[in-house]
């Protein structure tokens, strides 16, 4: 009984995660969804400044906590181990939710362009959404969104952590998701005012995010991270500079990583 209350509770951590997915695409997009990145009422522009920050700032404390190894010793202690990643995907996708409810359009065209070059922003955009889901079966998607982690507490399997991943883009860059993420953001034939702050805020949390994630992959795979480190760029593909890495890690090393083991 318990262990089906998990896997429910994992499957449905997981349905909402790809719905948010899907949500995501249409707001940043403005395609089809009800509230959309530049759809909604407006407010006075200072206003809609604090509060688009306060929502991005909460997703990015909630996400980046709660994928702290420290926080997992600590939480597990509460939530069993088994639900730790479906609660985390679960939450992440309720503020985000939060964030397409409650944020503010911001007016104002900073950039604008039509014909080849819409297109080509257009198919742009797509392409980073493509690359997310793509390289997200690359580290084993499954249990990146905790669906793995559920299934094999119902079938009474211990959980193996999948382990160090270097296939797919992960060949070209150490981190395909988030370059698929910038480029989403960042792709758009139309720069609202709001489009652009949503763009530089989730950048630059982007690149201090992966700091810590490094920090702690560098701690679980040790030499063997260092030396993904120095061959494979961090976000673009053949450059080094500026994000090229090859930071100084912590001491424990492991034969793994996984999103249990690692951090975002
Ligand atoms: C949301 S995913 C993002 C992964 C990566 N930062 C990216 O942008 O593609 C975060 C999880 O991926 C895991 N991860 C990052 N790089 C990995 C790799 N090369 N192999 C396996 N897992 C990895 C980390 O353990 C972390 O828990």
């Amino acid at each position: 009984m318990t262990r089906l209350a998990v896997l429910i509770y994992g499957v449905i951590a997981y349905a909402l995660f790809f719905v948010t997915f899907l949500y995501a695409i249409g707001f940043v997009g403005n395609y089809v969804v009800p509230k959309s990145i530049d759809s909604g009422a407006t407010a006075p522009f200072t206003i809609s400044l604090v509060v688009n920050l306060a929502l991005m700032s909460l997703f990015a404390i909630q996400h980046s906590v709660m994928a702290r190894p420290g926080f997992k010793r600590w939480w597990t202690r509460i939530v069993p181990p088994s639900m730790e990643r479906s609660t985390y995907v679960l939450l992440s996708s309720l503020v985000l939710a939060l964030l397409f409810w409650l944020w503010r359009p911001m007016p104002g065209v900073v950039w604008q362009v039509e014909g080849v070059a819409a297109m080509a922003l257009t198919a742009l955009f797509f392409l980073g959404w493509g690359v997310v889901l793509i390289n997200s079966y690359a580290i084993d998607h499954f249990e990146l969104f905790g669906l793995r982690q559920v299934f094999d507490f119902f079938r009474g399997r211990s959980f193996e952590p999948p382990g160090f991943k270097e296939n797919l883009l992960y060949k070209l860059v150490r981190h395909p998701l988030m370059l698929g993420f910038i480029i989403a953001f960042w792709a758009t034939p139309v720069m609202s005012v709001g489009h652009l702050l949503f763009a530089v805020v989730t950048t630059a949390y982007i690149l201090v995010a992966l700091q810590f994630e490094e920090r702690d992959l560098i701690g679980y795979l040790g030499g063997r991270y260092r030396d993904y480190q120095q061959r494979v760029p961090m976000l673009i593909p053949f450059v080094k500079f500026p994000f090229g890495g090859g930071s100084s890690g912590g001491a424990r090393e492991r034969s793994g990583a996984s999103s249990d083991t690692a951090a975002e």
